[in-house]
């Protein structure tokens, strides 16, 4: 169905005859832009226009695919049919003779038209010439095929389809057989014709099944007229049938989909065989599609359509095995074709949403219960399908290909073959990631979404009534750069506000405090400390922020991470708050704050602009109250209102392990009332709520929207930025809290702990890649330079490239540890690792990547970044020889008495000379000795002599890098 409404440039190229190049000039001219990739899709009504335009380019092609050289001899000799006659009595006696041996197993029915071919020595011969009959057939298929062609075609065309179907062999299986077991196409094709001169003939061979009729048929269209003539008859027939040959293609994909539904369907108990185990699912989403064919039209895709409705498909076997003759060419696949032909955009829609509804809630037992939670399972995987153009898939991340087939509803084996086409190996169960899926889904015409089961819970919100809303508490967020003064500007506000009202009260960090003015207002704070801030929690914690309080300390300037900081604020939507700190300090200088700020097109509020700024001293506590008060300010402008009575909502600040207290979960609860009891999801982590503490460690029985609070009971640790929910049963939680892990297993199991290259495609597609972290190391300080600025200009709308860390010299162990941090990659440009750093980043799964050009750096992280990253060598590193002893030897050069003290070496490596963890050279081997003779290869903990070509200057101590170039398989 997505095949009729949209096409694929490459598709209509093909179709057409014409290159991809035409058509996009063609449609740019009609003023449709379309980008020329085999791809991309294009409206039927465009393919329409299309056609009209390169109709002569089908044309040809259409004709071209009707020759051959047989063909073209054929015509020739048709024409002049008397003359031919006489030559082609040649080839004829060729193939008679080949098929000699057949002709005896052969039955005597066919023994007339082997009469006629052959020159009529013996009688005998006759029915072995029958035989042969079919043997000339092929080597005159050739011949006959033009002279019939376009109308005969035509008929043939309908007709040898169902004999296909019959037999349940493609045409090239045929072709083969046919040498062998020549009776079938004679006795087919002799019957079609035989229907149409008349019945008659039919009654004098009643013997024999069909073939028999076949023998009258040689007789009426050969009248006798001269021995010559009869094999030229055949010719005809021959044509007839090679023609059929061709049409036969068409017809195998409807028999391959028929025959798959229908043994699964049919004997789901006896054979529980290989497929039948991995098509569980399938049958229990297929059946209901029978219902869907019945009272509508005959089908939708392949497989709907075909095994469906059992009368078209037994129909056109039935004809088959009765009648292999003229009943074929109304019934069979043609007819079948017609009929998906019909149905309007309408029905196929309607149908689809049957078909998914069914796919959702066909699980037995589900009952009328179906409630939220199958709505909500449903939801995770679920197809909707957007007026007649948008297809979108909306589906959770590695699904399995068996799923993924029912959901585009497809068969498997078309999922499995399209991914071998993409060069992609797949098993039925195997599960697939977003970038898999969203190659596959694009092949089938479907834009994917990948649904967050969190988020299509927190979506599934009911909307509140307004007379349930209530005023809350603003949630805060406070950033800035390192030691401007956060941690400080909080501990004065929580010191000052909470703790001197609770004196003795133990102040806990637990990520978030609630805090309440001397106006008895109360405000959140979120404190998302360290390098998580970074990340992926900071961006998060935008989420949850309603206000951002922008920490700029006035003795400095606006630096990277206020930027950033910055960034996340708008990214995420969140009013901000300038707070330029350390004002106490004489060398404060707000104004140049605020200006700069200005140049950032950030006016503060003295200046005219939009955004509030106050100047403060989180060691003095000057300004902190007016800051406050600023606060609650624009949180009263947003209006920020919740419901708390209905079941919590929130997210999770921190988690932890207490020894004795279990799986500790600091939750910020956003709205709703979070209550003792409560049976709560997390990530994949649920339970019952056990007990709860606000920050100062004091109990709760409930906590209303925007109270932080630290709760007990959940069965793991969830992580930060998880949504906490709480549902009604338990089961409801432990079957999504189980989903949720199997996904996870699966991301565990096929994704990288940290960035890399590869994985950034993955990531793009399921839109979590927003930012690239880069940990830069060079030999020098220029190339360095040079390298950072052309990375950091690769930053796109949708991913920023963030150069946290740069420097000279070798990658140490706090670069490794820096990017575990915050999620980066190294790159190293002619500089490596120490040792100690390498074991760290394999531990930690760090990638890092050597470079010795800078555009080789560039364009690959500029090709990842664009979700094309598709390496073709990758480097690897053989092995490792330290430089122990140096000869110089005249006439030979430098050489180097080594030892391998990893991996091997061999000949043909290429090499590094690395000297202090720079790499001074790279180049090739001249000589590899041990002792006197030339080896091929030296392997770890052997010495050996070595000369590099062109380069002399090695020294002892030096580290020789044997490396090769792997090819790597592309993924599209
Ligand atoms: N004079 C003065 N010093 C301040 C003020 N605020 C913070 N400091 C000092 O600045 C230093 C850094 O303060 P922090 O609060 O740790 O800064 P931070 O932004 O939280 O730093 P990180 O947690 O590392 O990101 C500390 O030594 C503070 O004492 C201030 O208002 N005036």
């Amino acid at each position: 169905m997505s095949e009729e409404k949209m096409m694929r440039l490459g598709q209509i190229a093909r179709k057409l005859n014409v290159g991809t190049a035409t058509i996009v000039e063609s449609m740019a001219k009609k003023g449709f832009e379309v980008e020329n990739n085999p791809n991309s899709k294009i409206s039927m009504e465009q393919v329409a226009m299309l056609e009209k335009e390169f109709k002569s380019s089908a044309l040809d092609k259409e004709e071209a695919s009707h020759l051959s050289i047989g063909k073209r001899h054929e015509p020739i000799s048709l024409e002049p049919e008397a003359p031919k006659q006489e030559k082609a009595p040649e080839p004829t006696p060729a193939p008679v003779h080949k098929e000699e041996p057949k002709p005896a197993v052969i039955p005597s029915t066919p023994t007339p038209e082997a009469s006629t071919p052959t020159p009529v020595p013996e009688p005998e011969q006759e029915p072995e010439k029958v035989s042969s009959d079919p043997p000339k057939l092929e080597g005159i298929k050739i011949l006959g095929k033009i002279d019939l062609d376009k109308k005969p075609a035509i008929k043939s065309a309908s007709v040898p389809k169902p004999s296909y179907q019959q037999r349940g062999e493609r045409p090239q299986d045929q072709r083969k057989q046919n040498p062998n077991q020549p009776k079938q196409r004679p006795d087919q094709r002799p019957s079609q014709q035989q229907n149409k001169p008349g019945q008659p003939q039919n009654r004098p061979n009643p013997q024999g099944q069909k073939p028999v009729q076949q023998p009258p048929k040689p007789n009426v269209q050969a009248p006798a007229p001269e021995a010559p003539k009869a094999p030229f008859v055949i010719p005809k027939e021959e044509a007839v049938t090679e023609e059929l040959i061709s049409a036969k293609a068409d017809s195998l994909k409807g028999l391959t989909v028929l025959g798959k539904i229908e043994l699964p369907v049919d004997r789901p108990k006896k054979k529980g065989g290989p497929v039948a185990s991995s098509d569980e699912r399938n049958r229990d989403k297929k059946r209901p599609r029978k219902r869907i064919d019945k009272p509508g039209t005959p089908g939708q895709g392949g497989q709907a359509g075909g095994p469906r409705p059992p009368q078209d498909q037994r129909g056109a076997p039935r004809l088959a095995n009765q009648r292999p003759g003229g009943n074929q060419q109304r019934g069979g696949a043609p007819q079948q074709r017609v009929q998906k032909a019909e149905p309007t955009p309408k029905e196929i829609q309607d149908q689809i949403k049957q078909t998914l509804a069914r796919l959702q809630g066909t699980k037995p037992g589900s009952g009328k219960s179906k409630s939220r939670r199958d709505k909500r399972v449903a939801r995770d995987r679920e197809v909707e399908v957007e007026g007649e153009e948008a297809k979108i898939l909306k589906v959770t991340e590695f699904i399995s290909a068996n799923d993924l087939a029912a959901l585009l509803d497809v068969s498997v084996n078309q999922i499995i073959s399209t991914c071998m086409s993409l060069g992609m190996f797949v098993s039925i169960n195997q599960r697939l990631d977003a970038e898999a899926i969203t190659i596959i889904a694009d092949e089938f015409g479907y834009d994917v979404e990948f649904t967050k089961s969190i988020e299509d819970e927190m979506v599934e919100e009911v909307a509140d009534e307004a007379e349930d809303l209530v005023d809350r508490a603003p949630i805060v967020t406070i950033m800035g750069h390192v030691d401007h003064g956060k941690t400080s500007l909080l501990d004065y506000i929580r010191m000052a506000k909470v703790t001197s009202e609770e004196a003795g009260g133990i102040t806990q960090h637990i990520g978030a405090y609630e805090v309440k003015t001397k106006t008895g207002h109360k405000i959140a704070f979120l404190d998302t400390p360290g390098h998580e801030a970074f990340t992926a929690m900071r961006a998060r914690g935008a989420k949850i922020t309603d206000l951002a309080i922008i920490v700029i300390a006035a003795d400095d300037n606006i630096m990277p991470q206020t930027k950033e900081a910055i960034n996340h604020a708008q990214m995420g939507g969140v009013p901000m708050i300038f707070a330029i700190n350390k004002v106490d300090k004489p060398n404060a200088n707000p104004a140049k704050i605020k200006e700069a700020l200005a140049g950032m097109n950030l006016l503060v509020e003295e200046w005219g602009g939009k955004y509030q700024s106050q100047d403060i001293s989180a060691k003095t506590g000057l300004g902190v109250e007016e800051l406050l008060e600023k606060v609650l300010l624009e949180a009263e402008i947003l209006e920020l209102k919740a419901n708390p009575n209905k079941n919590a909502v929130g997210t999770v600040v921190e988690a932890s392990l207490d020894k004795g207290r279990g799986y500790v979960a600091t939750v910020m609860v956003q709205a709703g009332t979070l209550k003792i009891g409560d049976i709560m999801l997390a990530g994949q982590h649920y339970g019952r709520v056990k007990a709860m503490f606000d920050h100062k460690g004091k109990k709760l029985k409930a906590a209303g929207p925007s109270t932080p609070v630290q709760v007990l009971g959940l069965s793991g640790a969830p992580q930060a930025g998880d949504t906490i929910k709480v549902y009604d049963t338990e089961r409801e939680a432990r079957e999504i809290a189980n989903s949720r892990e199997q996904i996870q297993r699966e991301q565990n199991l096929r994704t990288k702990k940290h960035i890399t290259l590869d994985e950034i495609g993955r990531r793009l597609a399921i839109g979590s890649f927003k930012e690239l972290n880069i940990i830069l190391k060079g030999d020098v300080d220029g190339s360095v330079e040079a390298l950072s600025d052309s990375l950091l200009k690769l930053s796109k709308d949708e991913v920023k490239v963030s150069i946290i860390h740069q420097g000279v010299g070798q990658i140490s162990e706090s670069d490794v540890l820096l990017a575990s941090a915050s999620d980066a990659i190294i790159l190293g440009f002619q500089v490596r690792p120490s040792p100690n750093a390498k074991k760290l980043a394999e531990q930690e799964e760090i990638e890092i990547r050597h470079y010795s050009i800078i555009y080789d750096a560039i364009n690959q992280i500029k090709d990842a970044i664009e979700g094309m990253l598709e390496p073709e060598y990758e480097e690897v590193i053989t092995g490792n020889i330290i430089v122990r002893e140096v000869f110089k030897i005249t006439k030979v050069g430098t050489v180097a008495g080594s030892y391998v003290t990893d991996g091997f070496i061999t000949r043909k490596n290429k090499i590094r000379v690395i000297r202090g963890g720079i790499v001074i050279h790279e180049g090739e081997i001249d000589q590899l000795k041990r002792f006197k003779d030339d080896v091929a290869e030296v392997k770890a903990g052997y010495e050996c002599g070595i000369s590099i070509k062109n380069f002399n200057n090695i020294e002892i101590d030096d580290t020789i890098e044997g490396f090769d170039l792997k090819e790597i398989k592309r993924k599209k």
